[in-house]
């Protein structure tokens, strides 16, 4: 590994289909360790960014570096450490499970491949079914395979565009708990997706592109906040009484109230900083409280963004 640093970078990275510009001078750091999130809709620049980093395609202006390493001139370098997931992953539907992680496990030049593949069937959950062909397994568990031959040769750096594409609830709850894992255990993990719940969740920092511009970028809290407002909703167990509606009303950091019988919705200057404090006052006024949450969730935020114009449209 060289250095320190982001583990991946995009400098000013644009790229054009013919007319079509799919990026716009991209910039993005992703912090080693990090789970980051690569939202937008159909066609703005996801895919175009991951096939940049994993060196499939050239950028045509700026640059992008994985662990420091250029995906252009140092490619060999930035392959071997990264793992892909392609959007669709081409199995041998023929040939077995093992086959189909051992022939990656070969083409990395892997010291001990038998083992590197055991582990990472393991690390699926795909053992016990290593002799069958890919062809009889359900779509959760071929993107099972997909993700073991991304990750056989342990690479720090794993790029994935949309894991849990077509899934069903379990089968992306399994992908998700996966990818936990795999961040847990130290790689930085860069992925599309169109499941912004499962984005919430999983992602430290979501990033929103449109037509291949980023719009946004944070954590799932911040673009909520920023899109939504710093709403948060507290409810509680019996009704709202006086003494209650007082502990909200004389704290300073509330810019906005709204009153249900057992719940209130707050506008705060700043709902990172502000909660805290607007539950501790609510405690000392007596109030019992259910559930704290902010108002509106990512999705919201994103569809909110997507209402929007572009900045710079006509339309504006
Ligand atoms: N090989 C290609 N040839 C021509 N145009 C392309 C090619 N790849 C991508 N594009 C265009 O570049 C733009 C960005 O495409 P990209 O696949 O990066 O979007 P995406 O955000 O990944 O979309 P999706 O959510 O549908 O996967 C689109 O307008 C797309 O049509």
């Amino acid at each position: 590994m060289k250095g320190a640093g982001p583990a991946i970078e995009c400098d000013a990275v644009a790229r054009r289909f013919g007319d079509r510009v799919a990026l716009h001078r991209l910039d993005l750091a992703v912090e080693r360790g990090e789970i980051l999130g690569l939202l937008g809709p159909n066609g703005s620049g996801k895919t175009t960014t991951l096939r940049i980093l994993a060196t499939l395609l050239q950028p045509h202006e700026g640059a992008a570096r994985v662990l420091q390493w250029d995906v252009v001139r140092d490619a060999m370098e930035v392959r071997r450490r990264i793992g892909v997931m392609p959007e669709r992953p081409s199995l041998y539907e023929r040939q077995t499970v093992e086959a189909n992680v051992s022939f990656w496990a070969e083409a990395h030049g892997l010291a001990d491949p038998a083992g590197a593949v055991r582990e990472a069937l393991r690390f699926v959950g795909l053992e016990d079914r290593r002799r069958e062909p890919v062809g009889s397994l359900s779509k959760g568990l071929k993107q099972r395979v997909a993700l073991a031959r991304a990750i056989v040769h342990r690479p720090p750096v794993l790029l994935l565009d949309e894991p849990s594409s077509g899934l069903d609830p379990s089968a992306a709850a399994a992908m998700e708990g996966l990818i936990r894992d795999l961040a847990r255990d130290g790689a930085t993990v860069l992925l599309n997706t169109h499941r912004l719940a499962e984005a919430e969740r999983l992602c430290d920092r979501v990033a929103i592109l449109r037509e291949g511009r980023l719009l946004r970028l944070g954590t799932p809290r911040q673009v909520r906040a920023a899109l939504l407002g710093h709403i948060v909703e507290v409810e509680l167990a019996g009704i709202v009484d006086a003494p209650a509606r007082r502990a909200v009303e004389s704290f300073p950091a509330v810019r906005e109230t709204w009153w249900a019988p057992s719940a209130i919705r707050v506008r705060l200057i700043d709902a990172e900083r502000d909660t805290p404090e607007l539950v501790a006052r609510l405690v000392s006024a007596g109030a019992r409280i259910i559930a704290v949450r902010p108002a509106g969730d990512l999705e919201r935020a994103y569809l909110e963004l997507m209402s929007q114009p572009l900045p710079g449209s006509l339309a504006a």
